[in-house]
Parts: C-alpha cells; structure tokens; sequence
C-alpha cells in the first residue's frame, strides 16, 4: 500500500519501519514515525541507541537497508527509489551549525534562497525580526555570540521554508544559562513557520520542554511514542521511568494479584503467583514524616503503610532536597526529594510513605 490510498490527509512526514544496519548490527531497528505540519517531534533516547543515524537517514546523507520515507504521503526514499537530499525540501540544525564566517548576516541566512533580490531580502529581515537580530543583519558571524550565531543559523534552515526541520542536539553546545531563552524562541519559530520538526536530544528536560509529541528510542527502537505527560507519568518499563528521573524500586513477588512490600500491598492484577515484579517509584513521590517515638503516621488509602528509614546524606541541589535513607526492614537504599531546604543530620530516624498512584508495578526487565 502507498501513503495515497490511505483516507485521511497524509502526514507531512512520515517514515515506516527503517532499518539500518552496520556490520551485521541494526542500529535503526524498524523505526516508524509520523509528524504533522506544526508538530515537534523529540527522538529521545541515550547516546548510541540510533537517533542521528535516524535523522540522517530522513535528510538522505545516509541510506537505509530497508523501509520507506515520505512527505506528505509522496515517496521520497525507499531502497530503489531516492530523491536527492537538496530537493527534499528539509531544512537541517546541528549542534555544530557552522556559519559561513566570510558571508555576512543577510548572505548567511539568504544562502538557501532562490529568486528575486528584493524579494529574497525581505524573507530575510523577516526572520531576522523574528529572531530579534536584525540589528547584525550588515555584521559578521565572528561578531555574534554563540548564542546569537545559532538563532542565525535557525533563519538560514527556515529561510527557504522547509517542509520539514530536522535538528540534532542544536542547544548542546550552549552555555546553560542561554539554553532555556533560546529553545523557547526556537520553538514559537518553528510554530510560526508550520515545519514538521523532528528533533533529537538525549536530554529529558529539552524533549519535556520542546514536544509535543515524544519517541523514547533505545537500542535502534522506538521504544514509547506519546505527549510528554503521558510518556512521563505512564512509562512503558523500569527504563523508561528512570531515564526521566532518579527511580527508587522495591522487589516483591505476587501472591494472589498482590506484591507485599515494606510499604504495604500493591495491585498486580493478571500477573501470575510467583512473578517478581518490581515496585518503581521517583524521589518526588516519596513523602516524609517525623519519627514520634518509634512510631509513624497511620497508614491511608493514598500512601498505604509508612516504613522507617535512616538519614544517610542531604544534599541541597537548589530548588530541592535530596535525602538518602536506609531503610529499617531490609537495609535498602531509598531517595526522596523535598522542595526547597531540607538537610536532616545522618544517623536521624524518619518514616517514609510514597504516593501510591505513582507507584508502577512493573515485571522484571
Ligand atoms: N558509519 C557508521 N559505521 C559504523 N557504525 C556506525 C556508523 N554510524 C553510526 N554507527 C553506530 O551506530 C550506532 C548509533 O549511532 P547514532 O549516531 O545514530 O546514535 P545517537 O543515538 O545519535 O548517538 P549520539 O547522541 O551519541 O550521536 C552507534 O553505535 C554508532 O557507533
């Protein structure tokens, strides 16, 4: 079946099963996606698991061995078929986006551009404007600081109004404290222009921030595909939950569609007797009460049984607390987070629950 026959307007982009291999190993491993014009599209994943050779493969510097790529349901690239990287109308940004230093401003961004003078001159102040530089539009890369070469850089992949913006880590290489301006200008850039983006990141924070759609990639697949909150709150395994965040897991073994742990029972329904299983929760969730004379708080619905811990270490990371405790029953490790200050002494006896709605009973991996 082609992207033509099916009923609804088709994607702008959209790729289906590809797979690349090197040396016998797939490090794209049937991969498939679909972005809508408007829509960004974080690949998220860890170093290596495939993400670059991904968008390579999409921008047609590098073949696949199999699967099929298209744009808005047109065929560009499938294992005989190929349109030519420079006629796919994609617009690339990378960490290294390299300006070209002898070119001014104006040239840098109207380098993509075809047709008249004056009309390729008013495409660039525009998005000059838009990246609020149109004060360096006469001046020189060198002039410009990092952050500022790489809005320019965004203007030159958007000049000649790409179909689709394809950016592989275009933040990494700036300084932390410009980062968070600059990814939320991009992205009301990329909104205005109605590109599909797609963009990779390995850093949780950025794809929380710039998706709205995420595609959780390890080991050449895609692993989870959703809005930021539903991967985020519903992760697909223990891998998925701890790549967003610190996790605190608890072992158990199901008895009668129950796992008992310290902090009382949890459901594990359809899940056979005998299944370990592992309880995954995140610091956040896990709530601290004073120990009133070897006693806890009383156990409720929400957070079920409180269980007793010692304070380790504190460490104050700036808008919270981290808190590491020993825990009484079996002399695991636990972690929890407590906004702002909290710095208890090591060796101080607490009583920990954790907020049993996000808790994920999960089989082990
Ligand atoms: N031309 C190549 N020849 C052999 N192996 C390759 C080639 N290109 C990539 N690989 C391997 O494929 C795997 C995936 O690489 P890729 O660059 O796509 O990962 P990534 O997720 O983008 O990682 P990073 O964020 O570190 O760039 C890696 O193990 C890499 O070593």
């Amino acid at each position: 079946m082609t992207a033509q026959d099916d009923p609804k307007p088709a994607p702008r982009l959209e790729v289906r099963s590809l797979i690349r291999r090197f040396e016998g190993r797939a490090v794209v491993d049937d991969v498939s996606l679909s972005i809508e014009a408007g829509q960004v599209t974080c690949l998220l994943g860890p170093s290596g698991c495939g993400k670059s050779t991904t968008l390579r493969m999409i921008a047609g510097v590098e073949m696949q061995d199999s699967g099929e790529i298209y744009v808005d349901g047109k065929l560009i690239c499938d294992t005989v078929f190929r349109v030519p990287p420079e006629r796919r109308q994609i617009g690339l940004m990378f960490q290294d986006f390299a300006l070209f230093p002898h070119l001014s401003v104006a040239d840098n961004v109207a380098f993509g551009l075809k047709g008249a003078r004056d009309l390729k001159r008013a495409r660039v102040e525009e998005l000059l404007n838009k990246v609020h530089l149109k004060r360096f539009i006469d001046g020189y890369p060198h002039e410009l600081s990092g952050g500022e070469q790489q809005r320019v850089a965004l203007a030159r992949a958007l000049a000649p109004r790409p179909r689709i913006m394809l950016m592989d880590e275009p933040f990494s290489g700036l300084d932390n404290r410009l980062r968070d301006g600059i990814r939320d200008d991009t992205l009301s850039l990329l909104k205005e222009e109605d590109a599909a983006v797609l963009l990779v990141t390995h850093e949780p924070d950025e794809a929380m921030r710039m998706a709205d759609e995420i595609a959780l990639m390890r080991r050449g697949r895609i692993v989870q595909q959703g809005a930021p909150y539903n991967v985020y709150t519903r992760p697909a395994d223990k891998a998925a939950v701890a790549f967003f965040s610190d996790v605190n897991v608890l072992q158990a073994q199901v008895n009668g569609a129950l796992a008992d742990t310290p902090f009382g029972q949890f459901l594990a329904p359809g899940v056979p007797d005998g299944t370990d299983v592992e309880i995954v929760f995140r610091p956040q969730h896990v709530k601290l009460d004073f120990d009133r004379k070897g006693a806890g708080p009383l156990p409720t619905a929400s957070t079920g049984v409180a269980a007793r811990g010692v304070v380790q270490r504190a460490r104050f990371l700036g808008n919270e607390s981290l808190v590491e405790f020993r825990m009484d029953v079996d002399g695991a490790l636990l972690k929890a987070t407590v906004p702002n200050v909290f710095m208890p002494e090591p060796g101080r006896a607490m009583w920990l629950t954790v907020r049993r709605d996000r808790c994920f009973v999960l089989p082990v991996d």
